[in-house]
């Protein structure tokens, strides 16, 4: 394998040299850097001393938790053999210290942070390591739900569960048979897809929890560069699991962009979408520990910051109105979005953009007021 040097934080990295990133033994993609510098900063807000990066790859993620946050104590897991080999190398080079073998398939590196490298399915070595770690990410090929059983019962029971799903084309609805199968979920398309696809998500987590008499609050979640990603903070206890399914619901769309939502177990009317989590998006605080944090964390993407501002910024309510989708659907002119917001919000509504499209709002205002500010704008 041929490698080529890459700098990302506050890590050196090995990646294998090739043309397309899927093509590459082990899968590295630097636009995913955003996600990773947000996991940084999270990370460095929890400060979790145990930490599982489940799916590794090159190992990246794992080593700039070890290297830019407070845990103590790091794990890096693979199934592959390429990018095992690729993690030692790895973290030889970013920890300065050798190593030494601990059975067949794992290695520890003892320095000022003890990190781990294991060789194995990932179910496996979560299995084995029950109510152990406080901060547990899968950051899988596609949907991380064959992972969420044995992640939730290997993380503690008041740790927290990061998850990426790039399995966009399922969640948002262009695979409706994979979504009833992978979430069992019903999911809708049109302009509302991605965020509809992010709260099923969370409403997945929510109900693989609850069996276990966990509940679940949502750190932070957002949608960006076609994949999805959730810190989930666990709460222990049959009320905290009950408060977390009732905070699942359906969301109802009109032809003309109208939107309903209602929390339920089952959906009162029909055609509905779901069941999806209707609860928060982000506990604001903790996005602006985040926001703080990146003073004086060397961030590796150009974008971290500007996209942090938009979540800290966004209301959190369920769901938005794509300006542009509307006018398409009630044959308007659209306006110039600053200028819907500024409308609104001379009304008396709040309104904010939102990062799940650039040309969509977030507002408490009803649909028929967003409707006249659209139209007051000619
Ligand atoms: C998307 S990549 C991980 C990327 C990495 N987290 C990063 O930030 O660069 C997914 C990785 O999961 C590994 N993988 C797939 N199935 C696995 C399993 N059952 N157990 C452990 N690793 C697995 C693949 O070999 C691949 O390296």
């Amino acid at each position: 394998m041929e490698f080529v040097e890459v700098r990302e934080g506050s890590a050196r990295i090995l990646v294998p040299k090739a043309e397309r990133i899927y093509d590459a033994p082990v899968f590295y993609n630097p636009v995913m850097a955003l996600n990773r510098d947000v996991s940084v900063l999270a990370v460095s807000v929890i400060k979790p001393e145990r930490v599982l990066d489940a799916l590794s790859a090159t190992g990246i993620r794992g080593i700039r938790y070890a290297l830019e946050t407070p845990a103590g104590e790091v794990w890096l897991n693979d199934i592959s053999e390429d990018a095992f080999r690729l993690i030692l190398k790895n973290a030889r080079r970013n920890l300065g210290v050798e190593g030494e073998m601990l059975g067949e398939r794992r290695f520890v590196f003892r320095g000022e942070k003890t990190v781990v490298a294991n060789h194995d399915d990932a179910n496996r070595l979560m299995a084995e390591k029950f109510r152990y770690f406080d901060f547990l990410d899968l950051d899988p090929f596609g949907s991380p739900v064959e992972f969420l059983d044995t992640a939730l019962r290997s993380v503690k029971r008041r740790g927290v569960l990061a998850v990426t799903a790039t399995d966009t084309g399922v969640l948002c609805g262009a695979y409706r048979q994979a979504c009833r199968r992978k979430y069992l979920a019903e999911p809708i398309r049109g302009e509302l897809c991605h965020e509809a696809g992010l709260r099923i998500l969370i409403g997945t987590v929510v109900r693989y929890a609850a069996k276990y008499d966990l509940g679940v609050e949502v750190l932070l979640a957002y949608y960006r560069d076609h994949y999805f990603r959730a810190f989930l903070r666990l709460r222990s206890g049959a009320k905290k699991a009950d408060r977390s399914v009732s905070m699942l619901g359906y969301l109802m769309q009109e032809a003309s962009g109208r939107f309903e939502y209602e929390t339920g177990f089952l959906p009162e009317r029909v055609p509905s979408h779901g069941p999806l989590w209707l609860g928060p998006l982000k506990e604001q605080e903790f996005v602006e520990e985040m926001l703080t944090l990146t003073k004086e964390k060397a961030l590796a993407h150009k974008k971290t910051l500007s996209f942090l501002e938009t979540l800290a910024e966004e209301l959190d309510l369920p769901f938005h109105y794509d300006t542009h989708a509307l006018a398409r659907r009630n044959g308007l002119q659209v306006g110039k979005l600053a200028d819907v917001i500024d409308a609104l919000r001379e009304t008396g509504y709040r309104a904010t953009r939102t990062h799940f499209s650039p040309t969509a709002i977030k507002t408490d205002a009803p649909f028929d007021a967003v409707i006249e500010a659209i139209k007051s704008l000619k």
